[in-house]
């Protein structure tokens, strides 16, 4: 099947910062533009800033707030308003290690399944994505809490790179943001297109759900494309992700973010069935399916023979707008509980928060302790 074309205009899907409304949320309608971003485009060609790339700049911005120490240094009395707003904040997204009898009670008699992302997660983030490494105490958080319940991490990276960085054989993983899904053979799923037999690194028979697996090489293309495309560009980093791509603008300096946009908008308007979507200083581009994060949880509940809600209470832990997608489908399905890392406001499907990696630890730790005490 021909994936490419060139006469179709970029598909912009990027989901909603919800931090802000954006432009860059509204489809190419050519009705507006950004003035002062035109203005501030000191090296594109012709010295037009493309305006899909002008609002996918938007939602650069915005999904990317100064982090914490940034805030406190410039100025202390900011910093105090900030921590008024976390605290107000916290009355509509409790922290979930404040809130734990909250979460625990209705998990009685109930069987917890945990779903864990892993960047900003299970590890800080940090300026290098190739040394995101999560800490020794974390890996043993992981490994304790799956030893007592069901868990699986879902991570925008690939499946492999993220079980390097984990490194753990008791999980289960998705990588790819849930397009690479590695679980246990379930018979019924034998039929499910996309899904086969495969083994894992330990020689075990395991299911593999690949719902992109015809985008593979448009994918590499696209990753060659976007790395030749950037390379001049102080900072930017090319990430293959096996399904999808990511184009990091972390260490880019903040003036050429706009070149950032347009040259990966130069790249994928070629494209029309890859989308771009935005993470933590990352531009992510997928493909055009209808496929995420929750429908990774929902998969995986049916894999694990979990997906009774009556008797299974989920619970999703992330951090990034592509998480969202699952707390959705927890809320929505009314079932289970999505837990927010963030250290600053945002708005969010989830339920609960917890401020960083390492509240995360504690409150897998909470899980531990909780299941070994409880007589239920
Ligand atoms: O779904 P996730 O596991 O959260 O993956 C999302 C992206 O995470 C990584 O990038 C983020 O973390 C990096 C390391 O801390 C950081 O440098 C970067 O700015 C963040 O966006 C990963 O490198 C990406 O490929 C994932 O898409």
């Amino acid at each position: 099947m021909d994936l490419k074309s060139n006469h179709t205009a970029l598909v912009l899907a990027d989901p909603a910062p919800l931090n802000r409304v954006s432009s860059g949320l509204l489809p190419y309608s050519g009705a507006t533009f950004s003035q002062n971003l035109f203005l501030t485009v000191p090296t594109m060609k012709a010295g037009i800033l493309d305006i899909r790339a002008s609002n996918c700049l938007d939602s650069m911005e915005s999904s990317s707030p100064p982090d914490k120490k940034s805030r406190d240094f410039n100025n202390d009395l900011e910093s105090t308003d900030t921590d008024v707003a976390y605290r107000a904040w916290l009355l509509k997204y409790p922290s979930a290690l404040a809130s734990f009898d909250q979460i625990t009670n209705p998990a009685k008699g109930k069987r917890i399944a945990l779903f864990l992302d892993y960047d900003g997660t299970l590890s800080p983030i940090v300026d290098n994505p190739d040394c995101a490494f999560m800490s020794n105490d974390m890996r043993a958080a992981v490994k304790n809490v799956a030893e007592f319940f069901p868990t699986a991490i879902i991570s925008g990276r690939s499946r492999d790179k993220v079980y390097e960085f984990v490194w753990l054989t008791e999980l289960n993983y998705a990588g790819s943001h849930g397009m690479d899904i590695m679980g246990p053979v379930r018979q019924s799923f034998d039929d499910h297109s996309n899904c086969i037999r495969s083994t894992d690194n330990q020689g075990k028979e395991v299911n593999l759900f690949q719902p992109a697996s015809e985008f593979l090489p448009m994918i590499d293309e696209v990753f060659n494309s976007l790395v030749n495309n950037t390379k001049d560009i102080r900072g930017a980093k090319v990430e293959n992700n096996k399904f999808c791509v990511s184009v990091h603008y972390r260490n880019v300096d903040e003036k050429d973010w706009t070149v950032v946009a347009q040259r990966v908008h130069d790249v994928i308007r070629n494209y029309p069935r890859l989308r771009l979507t935005h993470g933590r200083k990352v531009l992510e581009v997928r493909p055009v399916i209808n496929w995420d994060k929750g429908k990774a949880v929902t998969f995986l509940l049916e894999s694990l023979g979990l997906s009774n809600c009556e008797d299974v209470l989920p619970i999703y832990v992330g951090d990034d707008q592509t998480d969202e997608d699952a707390f959705k489908v927890l809320r929505e399905g009314n079932c289970g509980y999505g837990i927010l890392v963030s250290s600053v406001p945002k708005e969010s499907n989830a339920f609960f928060s917890l401020k960083d990696p390492q509240e995360v630890m504690e409150f897998l730790k909470s899980l531990v302790v909780w299941k070994k005490t409880s007589t239920l």
